[in-house]
């Protein structure tokens, strides 16, 4: 059903929090260079974070739900989508998407939000994925 004016707009935003490790390094760049972009990022050891992702939808709210979407649901989808693949994996050797592509919070958002449009029923609705990689990092990715 399209949106008329009984069925506003709204925008529905859940939040998980996943851990996961991971090493910055570009296959597209030599070693020297790899050290001189990430800096200790680089480092072979690797480190962790605590990541927070703030998922947001954007459709009407259904008369007869009084909804967007159920959050039950988007739970199940976040948690296909986020926890499945990286909770607790290291990101680069685990999740076959990084093998090639560098594990940044700009590439974590893209996979999130890729994984969000094949989990939903309708993924038209799917707003903006942001992620907390720290306290002071954030990125937002809204599929552009
Ligand atoms: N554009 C990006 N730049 C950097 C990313 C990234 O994902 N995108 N990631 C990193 C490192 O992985 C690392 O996570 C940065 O962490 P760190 O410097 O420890 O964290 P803070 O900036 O919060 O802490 P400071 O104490 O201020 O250094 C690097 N760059
Ligand atoms: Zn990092």
């Amino acid at each position: 059903m399209s949106p008329t004016a009984s069925q506003p707009i709204a925008y529905l935003t859940r939040i998980e929090k996943f851990s996961a490790c991971h090493r910055l390094h570009s296959p597209l760049l030599n070693d020297k260079e790899n050290l001189e972009v990430y800096g200790k990022c680089n480092n072979m050891n690797g480190h962790g974070h605590n990541y927070t992702v703030e998922i947001t939808l954007r459709g009407p709210v259904t008369r007869e739900t009084g909804m967007v979407m159920n959050i039950n649901d988007l739970k199940n989808y976040m948690d296909a989508a986020i926890h499945k693949p990286m909770d607790h994996k290291n990101l680069d050797r685990d999740v076959p998407y990084f093998e090639n592509i560098v594990s940044t919070t700009e590439n974590v958002a893209i996979f999130i939000w890729n994984n969000l449009k094949r989990e939903m029923p309708d993924p038209s609705i799917l707003y903006e994925v942001k992620i907390f990689e720290t306290d002071k990092n954030v990125v937002l990715y809204r599929g552009e």
